[in-house]
Parts: structure tokens; sequence; C-alpha cells
């Protein structure tokens, strides 16, 4: 079975699996206009670092539909240039901390900047589509270089969803465990259910259930036992901002994963894009860290299960120090035990 597509562009419009459905409903969101675009992402219909880039980039092309169907459609050049910044900006408000959004916008900045009015539109579809196309090599060259780190193993631990939901096509994460796939030698996966938005019970177990790997969910507290038993041998996960000296943002959870895969002596894997990578920040400290709203964790589902009087923290996100990671896998290899030496190597070679 072919798998859906995270995120396409037809006809002028961005169409998204729309993730908060997932998994009861497949059900596809249409968006026109780059407001549809930012809200699509800031509710996590669209979600995971890559995504978001992707669906950005999608985003600022929609300016122009907008715009034709403005009053203002006969504006100077200097306006219609300044829409398309606007759009940028705007879009760059809709998620604070995964880099790959701030990446994807400052390609389709240049764009702008550096393309005659008459033949902006056709030019920024074109980026937004090598972006999306660039992101289905970069996940295959993920798949490629850390399916040799998972091999040998029965289990391996995930958290939140860094699968094909994420990006365009396998994800991050789990793309060595979908190159394995292919010749029947994927290892078992564990999901954290990854609370409050449940991305690993709700859309890791769905896209690994669909494609046929052996997938079991678990609460976010079991897999400390686990690993104690033996029966998690690896942890991969993905991520949304790296440092240039190797701390990584992801999903709020992963860092105590981290902390029990070391105390274990259990490889911390984390996968992901070139992209990815902020190397103007040193200190994971420095990444801007989501907040969310108070309902996800005191309301899921629309249903209480917080007194009104207690008080509730929901970052989206945590950081890992670089010294728990064991390996950063990215489309052009592997950098093992990483540090700000490590990754400048990496980025020089
Ligand atoms: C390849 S996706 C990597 C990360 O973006 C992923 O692990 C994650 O934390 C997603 O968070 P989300 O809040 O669902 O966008």
């Amino acid at each position: 079975m072919t798998a859906p597509e995270t995120l396409r562009f037809e006809d002028h419009r961005l169409i998204l699996i729309d993730q908060t459905k997932l998994p009861g409903e497949l059900a596809e969101l249409v968006c026109t206009t780059v407001r549809q675009t930012h809200d699509a992402i800031q509710r996590l219909v669209v979600r995971g670092a890559p995504a978001i880039g992707i669906a950005a980039a999608y985003g600022v092309c929609l300016a122009a539909s907008d715009s034709a169907a403005s009053e203002s459609s006969d504006d100077s050049p200097a306006d219609e240039r300044s829409r398309y910044i606007d759009a940028i900006d705007y879009l760059a408000t809709s998620r604070p901390t995964a880099v790959n959004l701030f990446w994807a916008l400052d390609r389709m900045r240049h764009v702008v900047e550096s393309t005659p009015v008459e033949k902006l539109n056709d030019a920024l579809v074109a980026e937004a589509k090598r972006i999306h196309d660039e992101d289905r090599e970069m996940c295959h060259a993920i798949g490629r270089n850390g399916a040799p780190l998972l091999s040998e193993i029965d289990t391996v631990l995930t958290h939140c969803n860094a699968g094909g939901l994420a990006t365009s096509t396998w994800g991050t994460a789990l793309a060595p465990i979908y190159h394995l796939h292919q010749t029947g030698n994927a290892p078992k996966v564990i999901a954290d259910e990854t609370r409050p938005l449940l991305q690993g019970g709700r859309l890791t177990a769905w896209e690994l259930s669909q494609a046929g790997v052996d997938v079991t969910v678990i609460t976010d507290s079991m897999s400390g036992s686990l690993m104690r038993q033996g029966v998690i041998q690896a942890v991969i996960v993905g991520a949304d901002r790296i440092t240039a000296r190797g701390d990584v943002a992801n999903k709020i959870g992963t860092y105590p994963v981290a902390v029990l895969a070391r105390h274990h002596g259990i490889p911390f894997y984390v996968a992901a894009p070139t992209n990815t990578f902020d190397l103007e920040l040193d200190s994971g400290d420095d990444i801007p860290i989501e907040q969310r709203g108070r309902d996800e964790v005191a309301a899921p589902h629309g249903v209480g299960i917080v007194p009104d009087a207690a008080n509730v923290l929901n970052p989206a996100f945590d950081v890992t120090p670089a010294e728990l990671v064991t390996a950063i896998i990215t489309q052009r290899g592997v950098i093992h035990q990483p540090t700000a030496e490590a990754i400048a190597r990496h980025f020089n070679s």
C-alpha cells in the first residue's frame, strides 16, 4: 500500500493530512490562504520540524492567491514583494522551536528578494517544491546512514513522531527502520505515547502499523523499567533544533529518555537533516521552547482531569545535552559522540 502524503501542493492549494484527527480519521485539510496555513501549523494539523518548514514554504506561495482575491491586486512591484515578505514574517510566528521553519522561510525570503516581480509567483512555487523534494532525499539518506546502527538489535524505543507524518516521506528517526523494513530486517519498535498530545500513541503507531512494522505503544513512564529488563536495546529520536555543540531540542520527554538510556548503557541516537542544526547557537539553553496552552494537559479531548485551582506547565520541547547523545545521523553521515569540533567537521566535509 502506498502511504498517503503528509502534504502536497496542487492547483495552488496546500493539502495536509489533518494529524489532529489521526488515528480515528484520515482526513485532509485544504489551505488556500497564508492565515489558514499559519493556523494549521499552530494547531499541529501539520507538525514535525521538516514538515512545518515545507508547509510554511508552500504557505508563502498562497500570498499570491490571497492578493488575487483582494481588491489591491493592481499593487506596485514593491507592494507585491512586501506582501510575500509579510507572509514570511507572519508564518515565522506560527511556532518558535523547530529551526527548519526559519530555514525554509529564509530560502523563500531570498527568492522574494532576488527575483523580478513578474516571475515571483512561479519562482516561489519552484523553490517550495525544491525544499519538498530535497526533504525526500534527506529522509532516504538518513535511512541508509542510520540503518547499520539498528541492524543488529531486536527492539528500539522512539519518542514522539519523527516519521513520515513529520516529513515528506520516511521521516528521520523512523527512516532507518523503514530502510531495514524493506529487507525484512527492521527491529521491533516501542513508541512512547508522548504526553500530552500523544504523537507516539496516535501517529507513530499509526504509520508504522500501516507499513507493517511491529510497533508497541507504552506510556511515557514505562521505558525505564523496560530498559532495566533489557527489552529496549537502543533509542532513536528526531530533533527540532540542534546547536553547534550538539545539544538537541526535541519533544518534551526526550531528555528523561536520554538520561535513562545513559543509566542503562543503551545508545541514544538522534536523526535529523542538516537544516535542523542552528549553528548560531552554542548552548541548548538558548533554544526558544514553545509553551502551549493549559487545556492540552488539563483537559485532553475536552475532558477535565486537573482541578481548576491547580497550575499547569506545558512546554512542548526539552533539551538533551550533547554528552547524552551517542550519535547524530544526518543525510551526510553519522556524527559519533557529537562535540562542537565533530559537528564543524561534519559541515565542512
Ligand atoms: C522529524 S520530526 C522531529 C521533531 O520535530 C519531532 O520529534 C517533534 O518533536 C515534533 O513535535 P511536534 O510538536 O509534534 O511538532
